[in-house]
């Protein structure tokens, strides 16, 4: 993807969520290509507990929640550190609003594992020195699209697991982003842009602008 020219902050940090298999990392890599800012991904390969997690929810979460805690975590000191515009492949809040918060409500949590976890959750991001998304971009589908992309994207811990996790995920998402409010949010449906198309991400930059130079705005949806 071409440079877009745009009058974003040179040192923004852009932040996608969605679901898994909706598109972020895609878009990440189209974005900070056409911004000419950093992609910062959240690493799959190398992830010591993600295998082990899709076949023993019970047994794993506590332990994945606190490894992707503390990677992202990281992964935000370093961006913070190198002062450079991002886009980011996820945000940190999604982790406790929707993931560990679904395996605490499917008794795959302990009270005192949610308890710990959330509390250094908290400790660590919900605080005035750690450094919020000047603007989080929203990616929402159709579950059927989706499940579409996480079978043809084939990392087969995902294909193996049972449909109702991915329902339970994209029913969450739904009201998780509706109560979202640490900073502006862009709502995109993935049949709504092209990250082929040149014109489409531009659409998208002009709408990312908008919200960071709106005092009033704090939510656009593309349509
Ligand atoms: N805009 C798009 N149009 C068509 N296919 C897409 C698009 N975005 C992503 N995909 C495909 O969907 C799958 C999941 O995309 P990915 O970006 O890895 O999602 P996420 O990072 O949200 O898990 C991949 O196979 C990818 O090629
Ligand atoms: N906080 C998380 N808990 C459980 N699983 C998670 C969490 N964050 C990411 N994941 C999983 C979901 C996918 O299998 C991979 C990568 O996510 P993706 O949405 O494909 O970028 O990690």
């Amino acid at each position: 993807m071409e440079k877009i020219e745009h009058q974003l902050a040179p040192n923004s940090l852009i932040t996608l969520a969605g679901t898994v298999g909706v598109g972020k990392s895609t878009l990440t890599n189209t974005l900070s290509d056409a911004l000419g800012f950093k992609p910062a991904f959240e690493s799959v390969q190398g992830n010591p507990y993600l295998e082990d997690y899709y076949q023993d929810f019970k047994q794993w979460s506590f332990h994945l929640q606190m490894y992707f805690l503390a990677e992202r975590f990281k992964q935000q000191k370093r961006m913070h550190e190198e002062g450079l515009g991002y886009v980011q492949d996820r945000s940190i809040y999604e982790d406790v609003g929707i993931f560990a918060r679904l395996q605490y409500d499917q008794g795959n949590m302990t009270d005192r594992d949610f308890t710990t976890y959330h509390s250094l959750f908290e400790a660590m991001v919900m605080n005035p020195y750690f450094p919020k998304p000047d603007v989080l971009i929203y990616i929402d589908g159709s579950l059927e699209s989706i499940m579409s992309r996480i079978e043809e994207r084939g990392r087969q811990m995902e294909i193996d697991t049972p449909l109702e996790y991915w329902q339970d995920l994209y029913t969450r998402y739904k009201s998780w982003i509706a109560d979202f409010k640490e900073c502006p949010v862009l709502h995109l449906d993935i049949d709504h842009y092209d990250c082929n198309d040149p014109a489409s991400i531009a659409e998208i930059v002009r709408a990312l602008e908008e919200l960071q130079a709106s005092k009033d705005k704090s939510y656009v949806k593309l349509t």
